[in-house]
């Protein structure tokens, strides 16, 4: 560590917010519940290679040149890793997954993971979300009745995304959306803020699994006087023994199905072991690898895409000419065209223009994660793009990161930089993906695999269920549009920060993402 902070001294040189911490640099001011918009400050004002001050002195990077996060993600692919803390902490709770592993490892996970979530399954997947749509709305219209509601929607989004990404990724449910949960989802949801809570002892986590066996560290885990660790004990033995148990299930019906020549789980998972039982691949997946991916993919995709439905909803209630405009292309494509929305498949749901604009647009504008985490495991040079002003006033033409240096791809200011986007690209206007993109946005060749964002990261670990999480949402927007009016509530709604951003009401208490919106059910 002093041998890197030695070779760290030239990034001292770099632009980025005052230290206020002698010890934590400014870590706490970036890390904590209400840091939106200390972030949103930060992000967006000291340019596209920004210091952070992190623990005793240690910098980190905040990176949004294009340049330099397409070598990241590009040719230095394999040098950019999750650091060993945080894969570590996934291993010790879930058992190996695409979050715990690396390099070869990681490469035969996704192999194997990556065919799941292409558009050919997920084309099947669509009438299931319809049905579930369809419940949200119906359980919706059940609790507004006949006049104006304030409705409280996170909760239900939450419900919807779950329960989306269970029953399509696992053939699972977790019961009526009125009436929704299980120990299983519990469990899950514990995992966040429980982790919270042991943020400090993460770092220590490779150290103590490379030096105690298991049974051991269990052992220690109930004698020391840490409620949250043995917590989180509970946690993972929980979704440990409700995966597995799904797992068996699932092993069983593929086995009658095959007797019986049937081929009805057309569920993501049931997919994936019918490959897996079908190959004589040496690298197929374990027993153990197959339940991690279970665990993670429920944990990845629920708060992420309920986070982003829950902003799309607030964005269409302050602004009713979009919300007009959308349902009357909604119109349009449904009975306008002699069909109901369960008619409009994958296909036809990615092809209306303007579903596909607000998608984007918010998608673009508002990232669940701001930012996100690699670290250099060697010395490495990065190109720069554009070259930055030094504190010193000297231009710096490239960044020389040592080995163990974190960079955080600058998410939030990728994806509204103006001189990229425009001098617009503050605002929310679902518009700007109607026509040409500016040629500075084409020609600054962003690494992504969205629409020109990192909204979903790049590279071999990008988002895997990206797809899904876009298919979830134009299906939840169309639902919505096409039953209720959307107003904005009296209530203040302010963005806090969890491992993403969440929606509250300014001055709760409460503990949960809370979305109050006024909701007037529409004729039909
Ligand atoms: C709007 C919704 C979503 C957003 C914004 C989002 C964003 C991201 C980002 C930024 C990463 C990279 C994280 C990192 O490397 O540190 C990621 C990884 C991942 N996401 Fe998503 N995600 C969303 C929904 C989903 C869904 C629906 C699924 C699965 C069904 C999913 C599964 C995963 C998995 C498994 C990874 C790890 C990939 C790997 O390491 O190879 N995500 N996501």
């Amino acid at each position: 560590q002093f041998q890197r902070r030695a070779k760290q001294r030239h990034l001292r040189n770099l632009p980025g917010p005052p230290s206020t911490s002698f010890l934590t640099g400014v870590a706490k001011d970036l890390h904590n519940p209400h840091a939106v918009p200390y972030r949103e400050h930060v992000l967006s004002s000291y340019g596209r290679v920004i210091k952070l001050q992190g623990f005793l002195g240690e910098i980190d990077i905040a990176l949004s040149d294009p340049v330099a996060l397409g070598a990241i993600f590009g040719k230095f692919r394999d040098v950019f890793e999750l650091p060993k803390w945080q894969s570590e902490t996934h291993r010790a709770v879930f058992g190996p997954n695409l979050m715990s592993v690396s390099g070869s490892e990681h490469h035969k996970q996704r192999k194997h993971l990556n065919p799941i979530f292409s558009a050919k399954y997920l084309r099947e997947a669509v009438s299931t979300q319809h049905g579930i749509a369809q419940e949200l709305t119906n359980v919706l219209k059940a609790e507004v009745g006949q006049s104006t509601s304030e409705v409280e929607l996170s909760e239900y989004f939450s419900r919807y995304s779950l329960e989306a990404v269970g029953r399509t990724t696992l053939g699972y449910t977790f019961g009526p959306l009125k009436k929704h949960g299980t120990d299983y989802s519990r469990a899950l949801k514990e995992f966040g803020p429980t982790l919270s809570h042991l943020h400090l002892w993460r770092p220590l986590l490779p150290w103590l699994r490379k030096t105690f066996p298991p049974a051991l560290l269990r052992f220690g885990v109930q004698l020391l006087p840490m409620k949250a660790l043995r917590h989180m004990q509970w946690i993972s033995d929980s979704v440990f023994a409700m995966s597995k148990r799904l797992l068996d299930e699932k092993m069983e019906n593929l086995r009658k199905d095959d007797l019986h020549g049937l081929r009805e789980n057309k569920d993501l998972m049931s997919v994936l072991l019918r490959e897996n039982m079908s190959t004589e691949d040496v690298d197929s997946l374990s027993e153990p690898e197959l339940l991690g991916q279970m665990s993670l993919l429920l944990l990845a995709a629920t708060d992420t895409t309920s986070s982003s439905i829950s902003r799309a909803t607030q964005l269409l209630s302050l602004h009713p000419d979009a919300q007009d405009k959308l349902r009357r292309e909604l119109i349009g494509a449904t009975t306008g065209a002699g069909r109901t929305l369960l008619d409009l498949d994958f296909d036809t749901l990615a092809g209306l223009p303007y579903l596909d604009a607000i998608v984007k647009e918010t998608l673009r504008l508002y990232p669940p994660f701001y930012l996100f985490i690699r670290i250099a495991q060697e010395d490495v040079v990065l190109p720069l793009g554009s070259p930055v002003t030094g504190i010193d006033g000297k231009q710096i033409h490239e960044l020389f990161l040592p080995a163990g240096t974190i960079v955080w791809p600058n998410v939030f200011w990728v994806n509204r930089d103006p001189e990229i986007w425009g001098a617009d690209s503050a605002e929310w206007k679902p518009e700007r993906w109607l026509g040409p993109l500016p040629e500075k946005l084409v020609e600054a060749h962003i690494p992504s695999v969205f629409a020109h964002t990192m909204t979903f990261a790049a590279g071999p670990r990008s988002c895997i269920g990206y797809n899904l999480a876009v298919t979830e949402m134009r299906i939840a927007l169309a639902h919505l549009i096409l039953s209720f009016e959307l107003t904005p509530s009296e209530k203040e709604i302010v963005w806090k920060l969890g491992g993403i951003v969440t929606p509250t009401v300014r001055g709760s208490t409460a503990r949960k993402p809370e979305l109050p919106v006024n909701v007037t059910v529409l004729p039909t």
